[in-house]
């Protein structure tokens, strides 16, 4: 793993933005499509601001999310709200998005459908990851109901998860979707939440520390400053 530390959040989102497009028109020289995967929560609005107004053939990239909360898009905890404020917007507005949430009762009512189109999109090209600080990544939360079939190495595409701390259900990508991806990048904010991926490191464990899973090979961005 390659770890950046950056002087503030600014900056980071600015070089990470950079990163992530320079990554995508590169592939895009190569092939016809690009499948980008990004996180929710907090932290990648920034990033997502800034990414959103790069120039590069957006009409050519499938954007999906790592997971999802199990509300509708016009809750505040919508991760899919998140991306279309900020990252479906201005010239990324051209992108196609593939939802990970219907308008069904439980997410287990939804799944096949849903894990359909995200099939023929895979592998993931490039691949943002959240980090939460009891090393969750994406809806992969150790003590999840889930959690131990969604790492297998034969996982479907989509889980369903309910865990403590998840605040309701969730859906998830899972670990073989995740480990496929051809680029991975991990963002995180704070001092906190770098000792907690230090101790993932250490830990190694999928099931205990589930951002382990996927650090092999990855690049770390964080700053310890908003
Ligand atoms: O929907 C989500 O919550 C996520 O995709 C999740 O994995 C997130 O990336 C981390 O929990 C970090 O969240 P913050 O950026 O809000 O700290």
């Amino acid at each position: 793993m390659k770890k950046i530390k950056y002087p503030d959040s600014e900056m980071m989102a600015m070089d990470l933005a950079d990163i992530l497009a320079a990554e995508l028109n590169g592939i895009l020289n190569t092939k016809e499509r690009v499948t980008l995967v990004v996180p929710g929560g907090t932290t990648p609005g920034p990033v997502f601001d800034i990414l959103s107004g790069v120039r590069l053939d957006w009409s050519r990239v499938n954007i999906l999310l790592t997971d999802e909360r199990w509300v509708p898009e016009d809750d505040p905890r919508s991760n899919t709200r998140l991306v279309r404020e900020h990252l479906l917007v201005d010239r990324a507005a051209e992108a196609t998005f593939i939802p990970l949430y219907a308008p069904i009762k439980t997410p287990e009512e939804a799944l096949a459908d849903l894990s359909k189109p995200i099939g023929p999109l895979l592998p993931i090209d490039v691949l943002v990851l959240g980090m939460g600080l009891d090393m969750h990544t994406a809806s992969l939360f150790p003590g999840a109901d889930n959690l131990e079939a969604a790492m297998a190495d034969d996982a479907p595409i989509l889980m369903p998860m309910r865990a403590k701390g998840a605040g309701g259900p969730r859906v998830t990508l899972t670990a073989p979707v995740l480990k496929g991806a051809m680029s991975t990048h991990v963002v995180y904010i704070g001092k906190a939440k770098n000792k907690a991926l230090k101790k993932a490191l250490k830990i190694n464990d999928p099931l205990r520390a589930p951002i382990s899973a996927f650090l092999k090979g990855a690049t770390a961005h964080w700053t310890p400053h908003k």
